[in-house]
This record gives structure tokens, C-alpha cells and sequence, in this order.
């Protein structure tokens, strides 16, 4: 398979990493990282290792035509994914994001299937060159309708190919929007309180996760979607408990002093219905993200 990678840092660089053990990839990305793949090839180390020899580069190569394109940029960088895409007509899309809204962006602009995809390998860009596997979780993909596809299929089977644990499911909204309970809970009050993920299962955090984590599921079923609050809530005591010592991405973003994610995940719950807890996180980390472009 032809995989164009766009958004190579620090998960696409691990997934582009493990598929070019088998597949033909293209990591679109950063200099020096992607200057560093093109001479000296991509390092893999961590849970699992391996090096590889992708192509690097800084823009979607004009003669590109890919079977598939797998978008890993912050969510805030999906328009731009998108019109960078639509000009080499992949055969099929992926987003493997965290955030809601990702995949109906991303159709809106190209005309081929795009498949939604959950995450929970961890992966860390530690230098030009090498990316680190944090932990060994699984990709979850497919139609982002629901059902099942022949484009679906085949993703899936590229990656099951190249080890990658990978499950093709008929039931993504439902999946997507659980993911999204896991990270409006657990992302924002451990950015705000600074506190590793296992902390989201002691009050008084716990009950701010958990709210968040039930507006939520409200918003899933006003969206359609059979999420319930008890549902959601399990959810994200599960992967606090399994990733206990993790910084949350968002927790990483404001120590390193970088934009979050924030307005895809708990201010998508907010726009959608009256979510006071989502509101008021989302809130708190515009106001700091606010602080910082002013710094
Ligand atoms: N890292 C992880 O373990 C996991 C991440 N995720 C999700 O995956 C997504 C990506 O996360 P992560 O890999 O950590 O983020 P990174 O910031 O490490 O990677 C995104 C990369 O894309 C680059 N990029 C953005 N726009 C362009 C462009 N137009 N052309 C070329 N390169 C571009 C960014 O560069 P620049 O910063 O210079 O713009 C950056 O290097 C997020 O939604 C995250 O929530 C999900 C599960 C696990
Ligand atoms: C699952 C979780 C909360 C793991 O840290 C995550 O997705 C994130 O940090 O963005």
C-alpha cells in the first residue's frame, strides 16, 4: 500500500514508522525531523523498535496519489490537512485525531472515503529521526458512518499486517464519541490541576472528570449516538487507571507552553448543548492559551 503520512510528528511518525516495515510511506512533515528521516532513515525505539526508511518531506509531493492518507495533525490543523490533500486524491482517508469533528472536516474537502480511528499507543517525537513508542495500545477504525467498508477492510488489514494491534469496527460513532468522554474528562482536569491521569480517580477530581465525562455521553445522545452516562464515566476511570503514570497530552501541551487541543474536545461538547462543565474547563485553558500567545 501507497500511505502518504500528513502530520509526521510524534504519533504519525510512530504508525508511518511501523507501516513502512511492509508499505510504500511518505512522511509529510517538520524540518530537521523530516530532513532526518529522507537522509538516515527513522528510528523506532520504546515498546517496540525497529528502523526504517520512509520518504521525508515538508508538502504533499505534487505526483502523490496515495492509497491512503493517515492525518496526525492537532486538530486544530485539519482545514489545512485537508486542502493540502485534496489536490493528490487519495483513495481513502484516515484520521487517527483526538477531538470530534475531525472526519466531517476532512470529507467535507476530499471526495474518497474517510474512516475515523481511535488511538492508544502512546508516542513521543524525542529528536530529528527518532520516535519513541510510550505503550502499546490499538487503533480502532472505520466507516465514520458505522457499518462496514471494503476501504475500511483493507486499511485495517495493512496494518494488522505490520503488527499493529488494529481492530475494524462497525460501531465508530459510538467508539469516537466514548473516546471523546476519555478526553473531555481526563484531558482538561489534568492540565488545570496538574496531575498524571491516575490522579482523575481520587477526589476531587474525580467528580470534575466525571461530569465532564457525562455531558458528554448527554451530547452523544443528542447527536444520536447510545452513550450512556454510566458508560462514559467507566470509560474514563478505565484508562485512568491503565495509563496512571501518563502526563495527558493536554497536560503536555501547557508544560511545554503549546496551544491544545481544548476547542475540539471539551468546547465541541459545549457548542453542542449546554455542557457548564465543559464550558467552564474549556474556559479556563482558552484563558491560558490566551496568556501564553500574549507572553
Ligand atoms: N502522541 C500520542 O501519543 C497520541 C496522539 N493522538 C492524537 O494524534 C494527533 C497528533 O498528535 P501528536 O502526534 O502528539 O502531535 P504532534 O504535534 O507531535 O504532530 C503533528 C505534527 O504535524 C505537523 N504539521 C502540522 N501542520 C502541518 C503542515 N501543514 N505540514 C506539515 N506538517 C504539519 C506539526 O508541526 P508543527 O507543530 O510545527 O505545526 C507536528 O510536527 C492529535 O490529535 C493527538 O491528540 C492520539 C493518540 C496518541
Ligand atoms: C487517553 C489519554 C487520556 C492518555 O493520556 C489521551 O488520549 C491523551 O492524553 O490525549
Amino acid at each position: 500500500m501507497d500511505v502518504l503520512v500528513f502530520g509526521a510528528g510524534s504519533l504519525g511518525s510512530l504508525v508511518g514508522g511501523l507501516l513502512a516495515r511492509q508499505h510504500r510511506v511518505t512522511l509529510v512533515g517538520r524540518d530537521p525531523h523530516v530532513g532526518t528521516v529522507a537522509a538516515e532513515g527513522l528510528t523506532v525505539d520504546g515498546a517496540v523498535e525497529c528502523h526504517v526508511d520512509p520518504d521525508g518531506v515538508t508538502e504533499v509531493p505534487p505526483d502523490a496519489s496515495p492509497d491512503l492518507a493517515l492525518v496526525t495533525v492537532k486538530a486544530y490543523d485539519t482545514d489545512a490537512a485537508a486542502a493540502a490533500l485534496a489536490d493528490c486524491h487519495p483513495s481513502t482517508v484516515l484520521s487517527l485525531q483526538n477531538g470530534l469533528d475531525n472526519e466531517a472536516r476532512l470529507a467535507d474537502r476530499l471526495d474518497c472515503p474517510v474512516l475515523a480511528g481511535t488511538c492508544t499507543y502512546g508516542a513521543m517525537l524525542e529528536e530529528p529521526g527518532r520516535v519513541t513508542c510510550t505503550g502499546v495500545g490499538e487503533v480502532v477504525l472505520g466507516p465514520r458512518e458505522g457499518g462496514q467498508s471494503p476501504a475500511a477492510d483493507r486499511v485495517g488489514a495493512a496494518f494488522d499486517e505490520v503488527g499493529i494491534e488494529t481492530t475494524v469496527a462497525a460501531d465508530m460513532p459510538h467508539r469516537s464519541w466514548e473516546k471523546l468522554a476519555v478526553n473531555a474528562g481526563i484531558n482538561a482536569t489534568t492540565a488545570l490541576a496538574r496531575i498524571e491521569n491516575g490522579a482523575v480517580l481520587d477526589e476531587p477530581a474525580s467528580e470534575v472528570a466525571a461530569a465532564a465525562a457525562r455531558e458528554t455521553a448527554r451530547a452523544a445522545r443528542d447527536a444520536g449516538v447510545d452513550l450512556s452516562d454510566e458508560a462514559a464515566v467507566d470509560a474514563v476511570h478505565e484508562v485512568a487507571a491503565a495509563t496512571a503514570d501518563n502526563t495527558s497530552s493536554m497536560y503536555q501541551d501547557v508544560l511545554a507552553e503549546r496551544r491544545t487541543e481544548v476547542d475540539a474536545i471539551n468546547g465541541a461538547v459545549a457548542e453542542r448543548i449546554d455542557a457548564p462543565v465543559n464550558r467552564t474547563l474549556a474556559g479556563l485553558l482558552r484563558a491560558w492559551e490566551r496568556a501564553r500567545d500574549r507572553r
